[in-house]
């Protein structure tokens, strides 16, 4: 049993931690209804950090500090929380002057049947926001143990824009031939070396806080959770993803069997999902009419972040912008499968149809590919009735008109930016 004075030393010792993150730009629409806010993502992503943030706008939108409370039922302090404890915790943050509560629970499948005290507080027409990750419950499943009662917000690694506010960059109008340098230096940077914040805030020790992260996703995540055996399996899988631009079973099969790993299809379809269930990995599949179309064809792999690709061994710049691009739609919310798309053609394909905009990456545009690239696009307009027509490069602009249709030339960082 949790004392009542250690629940009230909790709930005081967060109150007073000051939040000195870098502010993110992750839109939390909190509904009217008696729905919980779930925040999920890949792990290290910031999903605490959010919660905290969420908390320091509440407060400067004038709700009161005694009607907000934040506890991470992972501090040692907590350890055995039970179901009832908390609601002796709900008993003292109304002890301590809250009424009608925002209340923020951090790792909160610590505590067996949680998702009662949820549904219990959100009856009583309290506001719940509720994150977590462990083995046992991965974050994406705490959203749907609220079966129905939630909604959930994704939380991805930096974005460019956050990116660039924890270096300092300010982002403006116009720039001077010096800002545009430095500005082409941190696109090249975050290109390479992705978004977690803790790699970019630790710019000396990346590669090492990386394979951490890396490493962390794969034993707590699937290894753990799943009890996964076949490691070696698991990571050239991971290794083939990073490196692949289309996949299918049978082709992933084939050739990890060729690299002398002999692991069945069921087995490495099962570990696609968990590597998805991780928010690792996302498939983005094809756009076509047939489900065995879409088999045969195949999804593209693409990662969470670039910064995995990178301690995959992955170098190469046309794989890592359009990788970039891929979690940026993501971040935006579009879903692969649903809105999100590649849309293949007989000798050409676009990247993405993300909505009604086809969108093309391409590292450079230059005189060998450029034909090709728009090729590509005209061919979609004939089958997909888009609204935009892009086209994503490194450092290339303008506008091009091809058959009557005006395509965008839009440099990555101005994309990123938008
Ligand atoms: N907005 C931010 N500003 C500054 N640093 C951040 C921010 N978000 C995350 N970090 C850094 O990244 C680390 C991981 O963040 P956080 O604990 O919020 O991630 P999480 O998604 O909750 O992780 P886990 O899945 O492991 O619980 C933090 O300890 C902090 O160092």
């Amino acid at each position: 049993m949790i004392e009542r004075g250690t629940w009230a030393e909790v709930l005081l010792d967060y109150r007073s931690l000051p939040f000195e993150g870098i502010k993110r730009e992750v839109e939390v629409k909190v509904p009217n209804t008696r729905m919980a806010v779930a925040i999920i993502g890949p792990r290290r992503a910031g999903k605490t950090y959010l919660m905290r943030q969420l908390m320091e706008e509440l407060k400067s939108e004038g709700v009161r500090e005694e009607d907000i409370a934040y506890v991470n039922l992972e501090d040692p302090r907590l350890v055995g929380a039970s179901l009832k404890d908390l609601m002796t915790l709900l008993d003292i943050v109304r002890d301590m002057g809250g009424g009608k509560l925002h209340l923020f629970l951090d790792e909160v499948q610590v505590v067996e049947g949680w998702e009662r005290f949820v549904r219990y507080l959100l009856d009583m027409g309290h506001r719940v926001f509720v994150s977590g990750s462990s083995a046992k419950l991965l974050s994406k499943e705490i959203a749907t143990q609220l079966r129905g009662r939630s909604v959930t917000v994704s939380v991805f690694p930096f974005s460019f824009p956050e990116f660039l506010r924890a270096r300092g960059f300010r982002v403006k109008r116009y720039l001077s031939s010096e800002e545009k340098a430095g500005l082409r230096a941190l696109l090249d940077e975050y290109l390479e070396w992705g978004g977690y914040p803790e790699v970019v805030l630790n710019p000396h020790m990346r590669a090492e806080v990386l394979r951490g992260i890396l490493e962390l996703a794969i034993y707590r995540d699937i290894v753990e959770r799943w009890e996964v055996r076949n490691l070696r399996a698991l990571r050239l899988l991971l290794k083939i993803l990073a490196r692949s631009s289309h996949l299918t079973l049978n082709r992933t099969y084939s050739t990890m069997k060729s690299l002398g790993i002999s692991v069945g299809k069921t087995t490495i379809g099962d570990y696609l999902e968990y590597l998805g269930d991780a928010f690792i990995l996302h498939r983005l599949p094809p756009r076509v009419k047939s489900y065995k179309k879409a088999e045969l064809l195949g999804f593209k792999p693409y990662l969470v972040d670039n910064g995995l690709l990178r301690v995959l061994g992955v170098k190469d710049r046309g794989r890592l912008i359009e990788n970039l691009v891929m979690v940026e739609l993501l971040r935006r919310g579009f879903e692969p499968g649903e809105d999100l798309f590649y849309v293949p053609g007989d000798g050409w394909e676009v990247d993405f149809l993300a909505g009604d905009e086809l969108i093309q990456v391409s590292y450079e545009l230059h005189p060998l590919n450029r034909e090709r690239e728009l090729r590509a696009l005209a061919e979609a307009t004939k089958r997909i009735k888009a609204k935009e027509l892009t086209l994503v490069t490194f450092a290339n602009e303008g506008t091009i008109t091809l058959k009557g249709r005006t395509i965008e030339v839009v440099p990555l960082h101005d994309w990123l930016l938008r």
